[in-house]
């Protein structure tokens, strides 16, 4: 028997960073996805491992249950029913079986990740062989929302095999949990989500938990109905950060300066509300789409001259920003910053000549360019067949 969940990425169309402060930020997920399959041997298999394989990269991590189990069985682990955090003295053991793996040095990003997966596995299953294999439409580390993503659709396939949850395993084809599931799920998605950002806010493991578009206040989620369609361009600067590293500057600097720093978390708070103002407005009020998208290029503006402040932009980042610009077209930074990705609105009526020009521009600074869709289902699960 196998389960197979997949979670969204996500965009942040306002609100990172100043949103780990206690600001509104509004997210949507995009219909690119993290896979996750979770399978336990049969006795016939005679294997007494858990196998971690990570296939884009090319990666297999395998610990003999015994080692997991001498490692983590005399400290106090959660039960599957409370989300708990991970505490020093786990991470420590759970660094010690990580290390063992010798990672690659080219690769050692992903040390937080497989801690993530290593943490949620042996909290919600415990010690029982199985393997999971893990991939991703996501660029990793891109602002995308990977670490959310993964977090996620391992919480959906974990808790699929426990007595928490009520799956119809004759069920054929994608599933969605209940909401007092999804609950669940967020909340375990949200200790992984904590293993590999430090600090997170809890907006990424959200939206790709509930999907569509959202705002997100201070770990509460209100589910936007948006009546506005939003067609946003992907930049991939390909200039790879850390979001763990990004999120500690920003409250550094808010140490630093925290009067400064208030005013301009409070900035951004107030464009976030009326982003989400301008979105869910009704159809045929008194703007045209066009008047609304002006204003989401104006707010978008400002939320990026923020960002700025805080310390998260970077030069190629500005370099879209400069090539969007001549385009009369405006960009933002979304998620961590510091390189990653980039979001350019396309107004409805923008022509597709236009949009391959620009995109033509900026892939021959050597970044990415892609569009994707807005707003689609937040984690699902596939019990039947193949998929
Ligand atoms: N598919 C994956 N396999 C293994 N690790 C992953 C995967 N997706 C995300 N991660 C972990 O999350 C990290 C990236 O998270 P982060 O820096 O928050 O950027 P983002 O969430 O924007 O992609 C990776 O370095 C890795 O540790
Ligand atoms: C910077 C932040 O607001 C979003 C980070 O998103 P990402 O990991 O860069 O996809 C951090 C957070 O909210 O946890
Ligand atoms: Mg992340």
């Amino acid at each position: 028997m196998e389960v197979k969940a997949r979670a969204p990425g996500k965009i942040i169309l306002s609100g990172e960073h100043a949103v780990v402060h206690g600001s509104t930020a509004v997210a949507a997920s995009i219909n690119l996805y993290t896979y996750v399959t979770l399978r336990f041997p049969t006795p016939a298999d005679n294997d007494d491992t858990l196998k971690l394989q990570l296939k884009d990269l090319h990666l297999e991590f395998s610990w003999p249950i015994g080692k997991i189990k001498a490692a983590l069985s005399q400290l106090d682990l959660p039960n599957s029913s409370t989300p708990t955090s991970c505490s020093i003295e786990a991470m420590k053991s759970i660094a010690a079986l990580v290390e063992e793996q010798n990672i690659p040095e080219a690769k050692i990003f992903l040390a937080s990740g497989v801690s993530a997966f290593l943490w949620l596995y042996t909290s919600i299953q415990g010690f029982k062989p199985a393997t999971v294999i893990v991939t991703s439409e996501l660029p990793l580390g891109s602002g995308l929302g990977s670490s959310a993503a993964l977090s996620v659709a391992l919480a959906a396939v974990l808790l699929a095999f426990s007595d928490l949850v009520n799956i119809d395993f004759n069920h054929q084809g994608w599933l969605m949990y209940a909401d007092e599931e999804l609950e669940l799920l967020n909340k375990w998605a949200f200790e992984g989500e904590k293993i590999i950002h430090g600090r997170p806010s809890g907006i990424d493991n959200t939206v790709s938990t509930y999907g569509n578009m959202i705002q997100f206040r201070s770990g509460n989620l209100i589910r936007m109905k948006s009546n506005l369609p939003l067609k946003m361009l992907i930049t991939n600067t390909k200039v790879g950060r850390n979001t763990k590293a990004l999120v500690a500057g920003v409250s550094e600097r808010a140490l630093r300066h925290p009067d400064a720093m208030n005013f301009v978390f409070n900035a951004v708070d107030s464009i976030s509300k009326e982003l989400s103002a301008i979105i869910q407005s009704p159809i045929g009020d008194d703007l045209s789409v066009t008047q609304k998208e002006e204003k989401i290029e104006e707010l978008m503006e400002m939320n990026q001259g923020l960002l700025q402040s805080m310390g998260v932009s970077h030069s190629s980042i500005e370099t879209v920003l400069r090539t969007t610009l001549k385009y009369k077209l405006a960009s933002k930074l979304t998620g961590a910053g510091g390189g990653g990705c980039v979001l350019t609105l396309l107004p409805n009526l923008l022509s597709g000549k236009v949009v391959d020009i620009v995109m033509n521009e900026l892939e021959s600074c050597g970044f990415q360019c892609f569009t994707a869709g807005i707003g689609g289902n937040g984690v699902e699960i596939y019990v039947g067949g193949s998929s």
